[in-house]
């Protein structure tokens, strides 16, 4: 028998996600250099500003004042309800914790090719496809908030030159993350009703575990033109 559609999408984002990825297993073991390190962080900063603008593409796709509201609160989490707040401007703090100025981080031309075609590429999946799709891709998540615990563990033990205030947008994400996949999921789980449909969801979802996995290779790398 075939396996249900939850678990397949529960082994899509425990089997494919990118803690596995080499850059992320180093990173966890405290092997990485600060180089290295900074290099994560500051192409990381473009995936970060770029998650609102695919939440935006997918409020326009949705039908109901429930659905918009619960899917725009995603935007406010990382925009914040002013300055000074939210978790672009946490990652900015992660950044100067590193000893990143956050015009660095800020100016787009020093983002490395690879992590910029991975971001552009779920933005424009989210643009493009179904809402259903959209939604699965966001499943991710559902494996988020153990990376964030692992990250944080890693980051006290090994990486103790960054300051441990920049570490906050970390601690934010476990429950942040914990909430928007439990959410994700049950639309997920509530629209795939035929069998093509849980397909697409699958194949979405895996989609966007190799657009970490793209990003991660590219930063990894390291080189540029
Ligand atoms: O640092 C990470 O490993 C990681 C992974 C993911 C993810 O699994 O997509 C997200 C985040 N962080 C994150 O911070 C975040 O806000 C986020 C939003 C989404 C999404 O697809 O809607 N994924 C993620």
């Amino acid at each position: 028998m075939s396996m249900p559609f939850e678990e397949r999408l529960r082994a899509v984002a425990r089997d494919s996600y990118h803690d596995r990825h080499p850059f992320n297993i180093r990173m966890h073991e405290g092997t990485l250099t600060q180089e290295e390190l900074r290099r994560w962080i500051r192409n990381r900063f473009h995936y970060q500003r770029h998650i609102p603008v695919k939440d935006a593409l997918i409020v326009a796709k949705l039908r109901t004042p429930e659905l918009r509201r619960m899917w725009l609160r995603r935007i406010q989490d990382h925009d914040g309800q002013q300055d000074g707040e939210g978790g672009i401007e946490r990652w900015l703090r992660l950044g100067e914790a590193a000893g990143l100025d956050r015009s660095l981080l800020m100016d787009e031309t020093g983002v490395l090719p690879g992590v910029r075609l991975a971001v552009d590429g779920y933005v424009n999946f989210c643009r493009l496809r179904s809402p259903l799709e959209a939604v699965a891709a966001s499943l991710t998540e559902l494996s988020a908030p153990d990376i964030m615990r692992t990250r944080i563990d890693a980051f006290e033990t090994h990486y103790g030159w960054i300051e441990a205030e920049g570490l906050s947008y970390f601690r934010g994400r476990q429950s942040q993350g914990r909430r928007d996949s439990k959410e994700a999921l049950a639309l997920v789980l509530d629209w795939a009703r035929t069998e093509a449909e849980q397909d697409q969801a699958v194949a979405a979802l895996t989609f966007k575990c190799q657009v970490l996995w793209a990003l991660l290779d590219a930063v990894e790398r390291g080189e540029r033109p």
